[in-house]
């Protein structure tokens, strides 16, 4: 599928260009051959409103006679050739062997896009109209999605029982099809789901009321009719516990709740990203980087949790982005009968990098090595991620919980001790790295790095090192992750380190 990662998304737009560019090659040979068709048939026109005149004139001249008989003998097959060549075949052979070597979408990426597009509404709090009409966050597009995306999304969140916006984004269709005449979809369609919607909260009135409408338009509706007695017998019961409202409500739990809270930068004392602890030039007693010295803002203290500033150059995120780009893989996790699953918790793609892929790869572990003191030894390859469309990653830990299975490599090296996230790219919107149970969100910001440590200083695991990739929305989000575990660190004490 595409939607996870908008690397693909890009492909798609290719995809569709190339397309349209064999639609415009079909378009002028189609037309070449109508404009020629077009030729003879005026041709015969001219002549036939002249010889309609006088015919016996027009046929006794032998002139005007060869002139109609040689083009009934020469011109006319031709014409019959032409209209017989098969342009269709070759055109709709372009078109299959295109789909096969080009990326395309699925029904799939429909459904995860309209599943992206709710998880952004419910994440960061907007309202369907503004969405509807193109509003994200505060940034206004050019884009109005028209009754029928309404009425899609609404039917892809009334699949997956997410009645609440289910129901929101009809209302929203219903708005647009007053305006949109040449829509695709019905405005009964749209009114039976709103009945149905109002029914199930126990409002019978406004049920009643769409019914009506739908009635109005469509007399003979095969279930208007009877649902309109339903109703009518549930306003008569009078039976209060009955016609008590139960309005949908967003699916959601407490950790969701609080994850969203932190990600729209609600939750009380969130400290940003620019809100410094300490900010200073580290050079960790390393000669090599008195000359270079890492700039280092302190975010938060336990668990210590640093940004190193501009830690990867533009040209080394760039080849990295690169070598990623032909190996990136929907990102999945292991369950526990160790099975690769792909999650909608999860939305992006990744591939991992050695050291000996790349000379650059192999110089940001080290550049890693300077910058946390911390050995190599035991670290895993790079993972790099890109995230999707509305890609995020909910609430998780780096490390392995105690029902997980260990993997060989976590057996042989220990838990991840340490976290580095760089960011190979900015995001236009959202795409925060945030961690609720300390409060902190932390905006991408193209070379730069977090860094953290996922283990107390005794060595157990941190649970305040809790974090989100919240939701993006807008943008590409690229980052990169070094897990760094414990085997090898044993000489180097790096919990105590203090600068
Ligand atoms: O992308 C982010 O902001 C966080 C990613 C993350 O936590 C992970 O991949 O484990
Ligand atoms: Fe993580």
């Amino acid at each position: 599928e595409v939607f996870t990662a908008t690397e693909d998304i890009k492909d798609i737009l290719h995809t569709e260009h190339h397309l349209v560019e064999i639609l415009e090659r079909y378009i002028i040979v189609e037309q070449q051959k109508i404009d020629l068709i077009q030729k003879y048939v005026n041709i015969h026109q001219k002549d036939y409103v002249e010889a309609s005149k006088d015919s016996d004139s027009y046929a006794g001249n032998p002139l005007k006679a060869f002139v109609l008989i040689k083009r009934m003998i020469t011109e006319w097959p031709i014409l019959e050739r032409l209209i017989k060549i098969n342009t269709t075949e070759a055109f709709v052979k372009n078109i299959s062997t295109t789909k096969e070597n080009f990326k395309f979408p699925l029904e799939e990426d429909l459904e995860g896009t309209a599943i992206a597009i709710t998880t952004i509404q419910q994440t960061y709090n907007l309202t369907t109209s503004s969405i509807a009409n193109g509003k994200l966050g505060n940034t206004q597009y050019n884009l109005k999605l028209s009754a029928a995306s309404c009425f899609d999304i609404s039917r892809r969140n009334n699949r997956n029982k997410n009645l609440y916006y289910a129901f929101s984004w009809m209302k929203e269709a219903h708005k647009k099809i007053k305006t949109d005449e040449n829509s695709s979809v019905g405005k009964s369609e749209i009114l039976e789901y709103l009945a149905y919607f109002e029914y199930a909260q126990n409002n019978f009135k406004r049920a009643g009321k769409y019914l009506n409408e739908l009635l109005k338009i469509d007399p003979s509706h095969p279930k208007a009719f009877d649902n309109k007695l339903l109703v009518k017998d549930r306003l008569e019961e009078n039976d209060d516990s009955n016609n008590k409202l139960k309005p949908f409500k967003p699916n959601t739990n407490q950790l969701t709740e609080i994850s969203n809270q932190v990600c729209r930068g609600e939750l009380t004392n969130a400290l940003k990203y620019s809100s410094k602890l300490k900010c200073y030039y580290a050079n960790n007693n390393n000669p090599f980087l008195r000359i270079a010295p890492f700039r280092l803002e302190e975010i938060y203290d336990n668990p210590k949790l640093v940004v190193y500033h501009n830690v990867i150059s533009n040209a080394t995120t760039e080849v990295i982005k690169n070598l990623t780009k032909s190996k990136l893989e929907r990102a999945d996790t292991v369950d526990k009968s160790g099975e690769h699953k792909k999650v909608n918790y999860r939305i992006s793609k990744s591939a991992w990098l050695t050291d000996k892929e790349s000379e650059h790869v192999d110089k940001l572990s080290k550049r890693i090595h300077h910058m946390t003191g911390l050995s190599m030894e035991s670290a895993e390859n790079l993972q790099v991620v890109n995230y999707g469309i509305g890609g995020h990653y909910r609430a998780h830990f780096d490390f392995a919980l105690a029902k997980d299975v260990r993997t060989p490599g976590e057996i042989k090296y220990g838990e991840r001790l340490a976290t580095v996230l760089f960011y190979l790219s900015d995001v236009k919107q959202g795409g925060y790295t945030a961690f609720p149970s300390i409060n902190v969100l932390i905006k991408p910001k193209k070379g730069s790095a977090l860094f953290w440590y996922n283990l107390n200083s005794n060595g157990e695991s941190d649970f305040n090192t809790l974090h989100v990739a919240c939701p993006v929305i807008v943008g590409s989000k690229w980052v990169a992750n070094k897990w760094i575990h414990e085997r090898g660190q044993e000489f180097l004490k790096p919990y105590n380190s203090k600068q």
